[in-house]
């Protein structure tokens, strides 16, 4: 197994009375697709939420691993004045969302373009001025977004809205948007959420080929079974805000807590 890319240490989390995430640890592996599944209400999104700086937890932390040393996502959160998830988006982390949020009545390539402006450096005195530094970054920046259309099969749909691209698309367009930040960790939140069989299909091998063509690191929350089972190298379940079965899609499918948590019985039901 290569290096962790992402460690998650004891993490709590509490809105109030609701402890939503309890005392959960696991790590994410460079290079691979890691998947995060329970069943509604287990913890999930929150979990995702905490490591892509949109929470700080409540207790524990989360660790970015790098050469130059561990980035402290919550620290990153925190940090004043500066500090949010704009931050974490640039330390290498980048998701996409359970409800798709594009800007919809932006063209297809401003998208992505947007979403580069946000993780560049460059200021408005920069942009003003049409520095050469500027315009290098603005050309880089159209070159990424053609580059990653081009892989998510979306080259000819440049310039359509993005509102009006077909469903499956415009979850393309997401990974797209999250990919031209050049993440180190793509989140990906349900992406197989409102699609068709094919599309699917399509979303498992773009997913697959993102690892396998770009050496990318994937985390992902998915309630389609067949689909997590099929791409995952490394599976995390939560219950009720804690991690009850952690290893290979073989080693959690023939798990009981996991059987027992999806069917609603216990334990000792399952094994019975
Ligand atoms: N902002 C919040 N305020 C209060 N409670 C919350 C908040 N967000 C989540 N919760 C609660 O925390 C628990 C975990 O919710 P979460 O959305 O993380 O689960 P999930 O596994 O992603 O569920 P689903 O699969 O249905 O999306 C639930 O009991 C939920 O009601």
């Amino acid at each position: 197994m290569s290096a962790p890319i992402l460690e998650v240490q004891n993490v709590t989390m509490r809105f109030g009375g609701i402890v939503a995430n309890r005392n959960v640890s696991f790590s994410v592996e460079e290079g691979a697709i890691t998947a995060l599944i329970g069943p509604n209400g287990a913890g999930k999104t929150t979990m995702f939420n905490c490591i892509t700086g949109f929470y700080r937890a409540s207790e524990g932390r989360i660790l970015l691993k790098g050469d130059g040393g561990d980035e402290d996502i919550g620290d990153l959160v925190t940090r004043p004045i500066s500090g949010g998830s704009h931050l974490v988006t640039r330390a290498g982390i980048a998701r996409t969302f359970q409800n798709i949020r594009l800007f919809k009545e932006m063209s297809v390539v401003e998208n992505l373009l947007v979403a580069q402006h946000r993780a560049t450096r460059n200021g408005i005195l920069s942009g003003v001025l049409r520095t050469s530094a500027f315009r290098r970054a603005e050309r880089e920046a159209i070159d990424r977004a053609y580059y990653w259309l081009a892989q998510m099969g979306l080259v000819e749909d440049a310039n359509r809205l993005a509102g009006e691209l077909p469903y499956g698309r415009q979850r393309r367009l997401e990974i797209a948007r999250a990919m031209c930040t050049s993440p180190r960790l793509i989140c990906l939140d349900e992406p197989a959420a409102g699609l068709n069989p094919s599309e699917t299909r399509e979303l498992a091998q773009v997913i697959q080929r993102l690892c396998s063509d770009h050496d990318q690191t994937v985390l992902v929350i998915e309630h389609d079974m067949g689909l997590v089972m099929r791409i995952s190298d490394h599976i995390v379940v939560l219950d009720h805000g804690e991690v009850i079965s952690d290893g290979t899609p073989e080693h959690v499918a023939n798990d009981a807590a996991v059987v027992a948590a999806y069917l609603g019985v216990s334990e000792e039901e399952v094994q019975a």
